[in-house]
């Protein structure tokens, strides 16, 4: 079995100033997610040598790839590399795209053959090896570049949006055999994403990058349960406010708005409640729920039942209510109503 990944990625490119830890055992995926810019992309090209890691360090596979000073050049790291494009070269044969990693490592022409067979089949593509990539769906295309990446072996395996280019079906699809596959592969995977399904599928932790620095890192469990940035409960689906808790059972948020818990902790905390816990009305709602307040819709936005409502006022939230009742209840963007949310509803947790 070998080592896994210990990186310390500290440079400036541009504005970004960027300083993020990753580490991860052999075999696993670590997920990156974070705003755009935030600096997820920079750190794959310092993991691979393509960007100068400043001040940082790198160990992969129990060897040390990077020192301040000492760096070794992307052609001596072991990395596999897959992007949303998946790049193969349009006159060469699936075949050919998969064995030119090895045949550029100086693996003999039989050998790089077999090995690139072995690996297109690995992917469910033994029958495409004579296709040539524009014979190819974007799915498949997807697997020869996955293909590609991992037939070296590589110690360290960089994916970069590797689903983003794919229409809905073909990525659930491929989402499914990448996962098939990177359950086989033992060295560490660094996959950098927008997708939840993606982060939450694929990974076994979960990092988010936003403005070059780490906001989170946990598995996609603890993410779930406890999110502890606002992109971070946007990925997760909650809503999420920075506030100060008291013993009471009260939480007044950064933006002056009392939120009502029975379920208190005292200090600085995160306040977080699900969108399906939101009840909207047309009127003030009966029996005066502690936490209500009126808002107007920002957007409505369908997810194949249920309809996400965007409110903005004293608080943003999000709600998520049925179809039904998004007719029943007449709402449309600009409309004012009245949201609600039961205490029993609200957790807190600390900062
Ligand atoms: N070649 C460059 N020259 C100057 N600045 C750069 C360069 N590359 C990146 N940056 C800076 O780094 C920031 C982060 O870029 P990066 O691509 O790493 O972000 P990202 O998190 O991958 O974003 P996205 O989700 O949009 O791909 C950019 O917004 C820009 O400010």
């Amino acid at each position: 079995m070998r080592g896994g990944l210990a990186a310390h990625v500290r440079l400036t490119r541009g504005s970004l100033d960027l300083d993020v830890e990753l580490a991860a055992e052999p075999g696993e995926v670590v997920g990156v997610l974070g705003p755009n810019g935030g600096g997820k992309t920079t750190t794959v090209l310092a993991l691979a040598g393509v960007v100068p890691n400043a001040a940082g360090r790198l160990r992969v596979g129990g060897e040390s790839w990077d020192e301040p000073g000492t760096a070794r050049p992307p052609e001596q790291r072991h990395v596999g590399l897959m992007l949303a494009d998946p790049l193969l070269f349009p006159n060469l044969r699936a075949l050919d795209n998969v064995a030119f990693g090895l045949r550029s490592r100086g693996v003999g022409r039989a050998a790089a053959r077999e090995r690139a067979l072995a690996e297109l089949a690995r992917v469910g593509l033994g029958d495409q090896a004579d296709a040539r990539p524009r014979e190819l769906s974007s799915g498949q295309a997807a697997r020869v570049a996955l293909a590609r990446a991992l037939a070296p072996d590589p110690a360290l395996l960089l994916l970069d949006e590797p689903l983003s280019a794919l229409d809905p079906d073909t990525r659930a699809r491929t989402r499914s055999d990448l996962a098939h596959r990177l359950a086989d592969y033992d060295g560490t995977t660094v996959l950098v994403t927008h997708d939840p399904l993606d982060a939450l599928t694929l990974a076994d932790r979960l990092v988010f990058i936003e403005a070059g620095r780490v906001t989170q890192a946990g598995t996609p469990g603890e993410v779930l349960r406890e999110p502890r940035s606002p992109y971070a409960a946007t990925v997760v689906g909650l809503n999420l406010y920075a506030a100060e808790g008291d013993t009471r059972g009260h939480a007044t948020t950064d933006t002056g708005t009392v939120l009502v818990t029975t379920n208190p902790t005292a200090g600085p905390v995160w306040v977080a409640f699900s969108p399906s816990a939101v009840s909207l009305h047309r009127r003030p709602p009966e029996g005066s729920p502690r936490n209500s307040w009126e808002l107007r819709i920002t957007d409505i936005t369908l997810h194949g039942q249920s309809a996400r409502v965007g409110l903005a006022g004293p608080i943003r939230l999000t709600a998520e209510v049925t179809l039904e009742s998004i007719a029943a209840l007449g709402l449309r963007v600009g409309l004012p109503v009245w949201a609600a949310v039961k205490a029993t509803e609200v957790r807190t947790y600390p900062r």
